[in-house]
């Protein structure tokens, strides 16, 4: 292993034994005082529409091009694999194969992250958006029902000693914060693809080709900041500059248009007053808080299931930086807060009451954001007062989650109470369902 530079240079070198066209007009920069490992820095002005780098598709690493697709018979187990799971396994395989063809690649990628499936201790991200999505008991099991039986009927090319749920996880990860979908397909794929009776197929097919794509997983995001993009033509990946970027710039491709939760989640790091954070309300809070008391059972599931038929009700209902409530939500809870006898007019004729924000529904609303603020740790007050030393990384960006989250929160409920009449009802808003139930 050489030294951070060496294995830039060997790999840069690499690309160029590839027949990866490389512009004059970038260099690798190391960024890791920003904690944001090796980028791609402009080393002369550069024009919008420049190319930066094209590359053929033989340098991508894909289940099409990984060595293990060539040994005897796994060209059919991979078949039999779903999501992401074939090109984990040709990963796992050539990772540390001093053979393999991506060996000057592979040594510049990471073996460590700071997405949240590593952390030791999860507390400071209580009640973000992130802590249900961590997804490391859905990758454990698919490493133990997909993954674990392969490496024990192919001895032969796997070592459990070597191709561990560890080395899964690292696999898994490198897919997620540095593949993309080659989204180009050859005239002959897309009339196949237009043939194809099977439409779950199609999409599937449609989203392209999952692959590693080395020197365009070089390239860091800053949202706002964005400044080249990957085009997938015919005769390659190129990447060209979308507008002009100085000497010195760091060249910045897009990973979407991501709130703080997704970047970290996804790619283990988060930006300062992020523009895309959102708030997400559950959808179980919605049922549990907008439900009467005596409201049966059976009436809230025929509700929920209604709802979920007419495509309204959700796992969970979004409010980002318009801090408008989505329509759906308040439709949601307009069903679940009616009498029965009103529920059943509305399924009978197929409808869905329209989002009226009468005061009854404003005290919901009002009790189901300010339920989810009590998700936290702490207040938004607290998060700001607190001061801007950090213990670490991790430290750092659940903080700007919980803060984006919490401002998202706050806003909205500050806009709800100044949309409510000034003389609040002194009945709390149950009530005044209930009595409507009972006339
Ligand atoms: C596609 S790779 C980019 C290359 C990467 N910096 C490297 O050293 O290999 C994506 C990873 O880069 C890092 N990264 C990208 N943009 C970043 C940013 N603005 N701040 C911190 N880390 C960033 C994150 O670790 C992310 O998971």
């Amino acid at each position: 292993m050489g030294s951070f530079d060496e294995l830039s240079q060997v790999f840069w070198q690499w690309l160029v034994d590839n027949k990866v066209a490389l512009s004059d007009g970038i260099a690798f920069k190391d960024y890791r005082n920003e904690h944001a490992g090796r980028g791609v820095v402009a080393t002369r002005n550069i024009e919008e529409g420049e190319m930066l780098f094209t590359l053929p598709r033989s340098a991508l690493f894909s289940t099409m091009t990984a060595a293990l697709v060539k040994k005897d018979g796994m060209a059919d187990v991979l078949e039999g694999l779903t999501g992401w799971s074939p090109l984990i396994l040709c990963m796992m395989y050539e990772l540390d194969r001093p053979d393999s063809q991506w060996k000057p690649y592979f040594d510049v990628l990471p073996r460590t992250f700071s997405t949240p499936m590593f952390w030791p201790d999860l507390t400071a991200l209580k009640g973000t958006g992130v802590l249900d999505k961590i997804g490391k008991e859905e990758a454990d099991q698919c490493y133990d029902d997909q993954i674990l039986p392969i490496l024990k009927a192919h001895p032969d090319l796997f070592d459990l000693q070597v191709h561990t749920k560890d080395l899964f996880h690292i696999c898994g990860s490198l897919i997620m914060s540095y593949s993309f979908h080659d989204e180009y397909k050859d005239e002959q794929a897309s009339q196949q693809n237009d043939d194809a009776s099977d439409e779950e197929e199609e999409e599937e097919e449609d989203e392209g080709l999952l692959a590693m794509v080395p020197m365009a997983d070089m390239l860091n995001h800053k949202t706002g900041f964005n400044n080249a993009r990957l085009f997938h033509e015919p005769e390659g990946l190129v990447m060209k500059a979308i507008k002009a970027i100085a000497t010195g710039e760091q060249v910045y491709n897009t990973y979407g248009d991501l709130c703080n939760a997704d970047l970290l989640r996804k790619y283990g790091f988060t930006d300062d007053n992020n523009p895309f954070d959102l708030c997400e309300i559950d959808g179980r809070d919605i049922v549990a808080l907008a439900t009467p008391e005596d409201q049966d059972e059976t009436v809230k599931e025929e509700k929920l299931n209604y709802l979920m038929d007419e495509g309204v009700m959700d796992d969970c209902f979004v409010i980002d930086g318009d801090h408008e409530i989505p329509p759906e939500m308040i439709a949601s809870v307009i069903v679940f807060a009616s009498p029965v006898e009103t529920f059943k007019k509305w399924e009978q004729k197929g409808k869905v009451p329209s989002p009226k924000l009468t005061l009854a529904v404003q005290e919901i609303l009002l009790k189901i954001l300010e339920g989810r603020l009590k998700k936290y740790d702490c207040s938004l007050q607290d998060d700001l007062d607190r001061g801007m030393t950090f213990k670490d990384e991790n430290e750092k960006n659940a903080f700007r989650i919980r803060l984006g989250e919490k401002k998202i929160l706050e806003t909205t409920i500050t806009k709800l109470r100044q949309d409510m009449p000034t003389k609040r009802s002194s009945s709390p808003l149950a009530g005044s369902v209930e009595k409507k139930q009972r006339k």
